[in-house]
Order: structure tokens, then sequence, then C-alpha cells
């Protein structure tokens, strides 16, 4: 085949299937900047966008940044089984909206996850196959604090709450598969990047290898 020639495209019959990617770290650690620079690079990943019963911060956007939900209404989500994980972190419930990470694995997409440690630990019992989860350190105690205060989105005694769970949190990362200590932005992408791309590469992800290289085999 020529430079030119264009490869033969693969057969139908082979696909992906989707992938849960995780992200959890101490709050400030980084988490949503990567996120959002793994999206703007990545056509294949959607982001989970969570219920909260938290308020709103400066600048976040309903239905884009999370779904914001009364206290009744995040009850009513758990009642009715809408919710694949839930957590109370930092004195406000947050949860994971079951019915569009379904249909984007159904479909062959992978989901990228903002959550701590305590729902990881609930989309690891339910789904151990499909899960990838990164953990994201601060390069130091001092630098968490600088992003926190620097992000100005919290009060002083939010922050100070935040950095008094940070090594609850933080005891947990053995937990992970990956760790990356976030200190360059770029940096941390790529690693994050990286990590996906070798796990949508995992055989068991690649449905349809085997028929594959049987024919493969029957074409040498
Ligand atoms: N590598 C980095 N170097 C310097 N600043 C950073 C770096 N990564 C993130 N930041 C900044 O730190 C602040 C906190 O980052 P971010 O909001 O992404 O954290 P988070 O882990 O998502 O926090 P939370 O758990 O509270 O949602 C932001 O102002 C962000 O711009
Ligand atoms: N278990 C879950 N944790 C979640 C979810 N969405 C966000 N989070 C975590 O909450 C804290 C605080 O977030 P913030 O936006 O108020 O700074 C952070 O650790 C998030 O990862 C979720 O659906 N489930």
């Amino acid at each position: 085949m020529t430079a030119d020639t264009p490869s033969p495209a693969l057969p139908p019959y082979m696909h992906r299937r989707g992938l849960m990617l995780v992200l959890s770290s101490p709050s400030g650690a980084g988490k949503t900047t990567i996120a959002r620079r793994l999206l703007e690079q990545d056509d294949e990943l959607t982001m989970s966008v969570s219920a909260t019963t938290r308020a709103k911060r400066p600048g976040e956007v309903a239905g884009v940044d999370y779904h914001f939900t009364s206290l009744t209404e995040f009850d009513l989500m758990v009642n009715q089984g809408k919710l694949l994980e839930y957590a109370k972190v930092f004195d406000n419930y947050y949860g994971t909206p079951r019915e569009p990470v379904e249909q984007a694995l159904a479909g062959g997409r992978d989901v990228l996850f903002d959550i701590d440690w305590q729902g990881t630990q609930q989309l690891k019992e339910k789904a151990r196959d499909d899960l990838v989860s990164i953990f994201i350190l601060p390069p130091s105690a001092r630098e968490l604090e600088r992003r926190l205060t620097s992000r100005a989105q919290d009060s002083q005694a939010e922050i100070a709450k935040r950095m008094s769970k940070a090594s609850n949190e933080m005891s947990h990362w053995a937990e992970y598969d990956y760790v990356i200590i976030n200190n360059d932005v770029d940096s941390s992408v790529a690693k994050a990047h990286a990590i996906l791309t070798a796990e949508r590469l995992v055989r068991r992800r690649q449905v349809g290898l085997s028929e594959f290289v049987k024919g493969l085999q029957a074409g040498v």
C-alpha cells in the first residue's frame, strides 16, 4: 500500500466498550481543570454531570457544571434509583445521574467523573471492569491552600473546612489505579490522556478482536 492509499476501514463488528474514567483528589488539587482540558482534547469522552444540593458558585452553569437540586429533589432521585452513586461531601449531597452514564457507555463512549472516594468505591462495586481511577495529588499542602484561595469561589470558612478534610480524602490514594501529582497542568493533562489512551487498548475493551484476528489468519 502506498502512502496515499487510504487504510481499509475496520470491520463493522469491531467496536470498543466504553470505560468510566474517575478523577478524585482533595478539593482544589485540580480535578475540574484537568477534566475540562481532557474534554476539549477528546471527542469520545463525555462528562458525567453530577447532581448536588450545594449552592451554585459564581460563574457555574446549571446543567453544565452541576444539576443543582434541593434536598427534597435529591432524596427523590435516591429513592427512585436514579443515581449510580451518591455521597455526602462537605455537608452537601452529590450524586451521579444513572441514565446519561448508561446511555454513553452503551454507545461506546467513555465517561469522565469528578467524584470523591466514597463515590469511587460505590462505582467500583458496581462496575470494576469498566472503571479506571486516577487520584490527583497537589505538589504540597501550601500549594493546595493557595489554589483553593486563588480560585476565589469559596468563603474562608469553607476553604478551612476543605483543608481540614484534605488529609482524610488523601488517605484513599492507594485505592486508585493511577496517581498524578498535579504540579504543571499541561503535564498532568498529558499524563491523564496517556492513561485513557492505554486503557482504551486493553484487550477486553476491544470487542470483536477474536474475529478480526481469525480473518487476518485466514488471509495470510
Ligand atoms: N497545576 C496547577 N498549577 C496551578 N494552579 C492550578 C493547577 N491545577 C489547578 N489549578 C488551579 O487551582 C484551583 C483549583 O482547581 P480545580 O477547581 O480544578 O480543583 P478541584 O480539584 O476540581 O476542586 P474541587 O474538588 O473543589 O472541585 C483553580 O483555580 C485552578 O485554576
Ligand atoms: N461522590 C460524589 N462526589 C462528587 C460528585 N460530584 C462532585 N463530587 C465531589 O464533591 C467534592 C466537592 O465538589 P465542589 O464542586 O463542591 O468543589 C469534590 O471532591 C468532588 O469530586 C458526585 O456526583 N459524587
